[in-house]
């Protein structure tokens, strides 16, 4: 076991270590410089695995993995086959609890302690949790929880007043205040029953391996404060938070940013929702954004710097953000809810409860649907259309192309009289010259988009392009459905009676998906065919990028080929 008066340069090799391998192979950056110490500090001083320590959202434990037996292998994190860019219970024993999704630390901490008390462990159980992930409801109802418990819970508030984007919020300014020593009194962490203790400097080595010393004989929940910086130790990290958050390849030793080909491709599909949504909304007074805590993610950042007194960053707040907007649309409002689909599985009762049930135009953009890559199984947009099309009243679109994404989004400020979901992918579309006029979109009106003999291939959202290459020398027809729900049954109907063998094609979840919508179609109306569903299968898919992914669930250009071909 190192010497305590050697971690500070531990510290360093850690970092700098952590930096060389992120230059070139790309991951969350910031999070993990800004508790180097801390990561430290803790397993120094615990006995982990025996001791319970848990990493909220998880996207800080570079150090954490790398400390556990993981260094070897780091170079192939949020690889296709390497380790998790989370923790992850079935890849080691010192990660106790599977994340990726914020704000889940102190309820599962606290789950555990009360866990090791029934079993009469004495076991200490620690919960890392940033400021923008505390402030999420779900964290709000864990420390409620604790407070009237004596568990041996500690929590780490990693105070560094920044999430992706700048954190946003009253206890945001509260904290501030904290810091600033200008809040004494009227503590909300005490009010709570939790010990409160800092807040002190989260890179000073000896003082948290002290504090946490003593935090070791204190009984009960308790809640140590510490500042740090995101991004500690890399200059440009530092000064840039947003950008370094995950900032792609760059340079280990100057901390630039590797220099992009200057070539003219297709946009973002987030761009082109945030350039459209500001397009729109300065033509119609109605509309508002919301995004829980992703303005630069979403790129409703466009919209919150033209028009910010109706672009709202909510935090980390998705059932929040969801029955605000519901609220917003009792009003008249047109309220646009960008939120990732992996993101907006919390949402889930606001979305039947407070949105559909009452029939409420309010429009959810779902970006990041389908396979998102690198995050793995616990960001893929993989469950929405699933999850969704149950819903009555609901309208569900996935625009194929920039100009069907821009027309649906045109088309529900105009006076649309029930909620809409429109699913879009991480990613840049297809077109160049995206920036067309906007026009209407019939509601449940699906399009035709290559004639053919042998078969028809219904597909729906973005992946229509990897069928539209992989159908280039078959004599079949391609439909872009559009719509998973209403269904264009009239189209449905036409196909029905002229093909034998129909094949679905989704980057969702087969169970529940649009080509289940299919099957019921032709269930229900006695049609006696071969439908082939293609799509997500019924397993959780891991890490990699986009293109590998696909290939394992048979959606890229090639497999879809072969899959149509024996089909002939
Ligand atoms: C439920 C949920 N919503 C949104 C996100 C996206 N997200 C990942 S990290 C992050 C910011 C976290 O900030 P903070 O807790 O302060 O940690 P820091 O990055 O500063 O260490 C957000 C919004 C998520 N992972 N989970
Ligand atoms: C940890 C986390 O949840 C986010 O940082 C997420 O990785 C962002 O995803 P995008 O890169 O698709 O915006
Ligand atoms: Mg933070």
């Amino acid at each position: 076991m190192l010497k305590q008066e050697d971690l500070k340069v531990f510290a360093k090799e850690l970092r700098e270590f952590i930096i060389n391998i992120i230059a070139t192979k790309q991951g969350h950056l910031g999070a993990s410089l800004g508790v180097v110490e801390l990561t430290i500090a803790l397993h120094y001083v615990f006995n982990t695995p025996e001791d319970l320590l848990l990493w909220d959202v998880g996207h800080q434990a570079y150090g954490h993995k790398i400390l556990t037996g993981r260094k070897d292998i780091f170079h192939t994190n949020r690889q296709l086959g390497g380790i998790s860019g989370f923790p992850k219970r079935s890849e080691s024993k010192y990660d106790t609890f599977g994340v990726g999704h914020s704000s889940t630390s102190i309820s599962a901490a606290l789950g555990m302690a009360i866990a090791s008390q029934l079993k009469g462990e004495d076991k200490h159980h620690i919960a890392v949790i940033g400021d923008a992930s505390i402030a999420s409801g779900m964290a709000f109802e864990g420390l409620n929880h604790a407070g009237v418990t004596n568990a041996n819970l500690l929590v780490i508030l990693n105070d560094n007043a920044i999430g992706i984007d700048p954190s946003v919020g009253a206890l945001k300014q509260y904290l501030t205040n904290v810091k600033k020593g200008t809040q004494k009194r009227n503590n909300i962490i005490e009010a709570l029953n939790f010990d409160y203790s800092g807040p002190i400097d989260g890179h000073d080595l000896n003082t948290l391996i002290s504090e946490l010393e003593r935090l070791k004989t204190v009984k009960g929940p308790k809640l140590l404060h510490i500042i740090t910086t995101k991004g500690k130790g890399l200059k440009q990290a530092e000064t840039d938070q947003v950008k370094y958050h995950a900032p792609g390849k760059f340079d280990a030793k100057t901390g630039n940013l590797a220099i992009k080909p200057n070539t003219i491709q297709p946009p973002k599909y987030q761009d082109v929702f945030g350039h459209t949504i500001v397009e729109l909304a300065k033509h119609n007074k109605k509309i508002v954004g919301i995004t829980p805590a992703m303005p630069t993610g979403s790129s409703l950042k466009y919209m919150m710097d033209e028009i910010p007194d109706r672009a709202f960053d909510v935090g980390i707040a998705e059932q929040h953000a969801v029955t605000l907007a519901a609220g917003m649309a009792t009003q008249g409002l047109i309220p646009f809810c960008n939120i990732y689909s992996t993101f907006l599985q919390r949402a889930y009762d606001q979305i039947i409860h407070d949105v559909a049930l009452q029939n409420l135009p309010v429009v959810f953009c779902l970006d990041r649907s389908g396979l998102v890559g690198e995050d793995g199984a616990t960001h893929h947009g993989v469950f929405d259309i699933s999850y969704l099309r149950c819903i009555p009243n609901l309208v569900i679109f996935a625009p194929r192309n920039e100009t069907e994404l821009r027309n649906i989004m045109y088309t529900a400020q105009t006076g649309l009289k029930q909620p809409i979901a429109i699913r879009y992918p991480r990613g840049r579309g297809i077109t160049l010259n995206w920036k067309q006029p906007f026009s209407n979109i019939e509601i449940g009106k699906g399009e035709q988009l290559k004639q053919g003999k042998q078969l028809a291939i219904l597909s729906i959202g973005a992946i229509a392009k990897n069928v539209t290459e992989a159908i280039k020398e078959f004599d079949v027809s391609h439909y872009d459905m559009r719509f998973a729900k209403p269904l264009d049954n009239n189209l449905l109907h036409t196909i029905f009676k002229t093909y034998f063998t129909i094949v679905t094609v989704e980057d969702n979840a087969i169970s529940g998906g649009f080509g289940s919508a299919i099957l019921e179609f032709a269930a229900t109306h006695n049609y006696k065919k071969t439908i082939k569903p293609l799509g997500i299968p019924d397993a959780f898919v891991e890490h990699g990028s986009i293109e590998e992914l696909q290939n394992l669930v048979g959606l890229d250009t090639e497999s879809l080929k072969k899959t149509f071909k024996a089909l002939l």
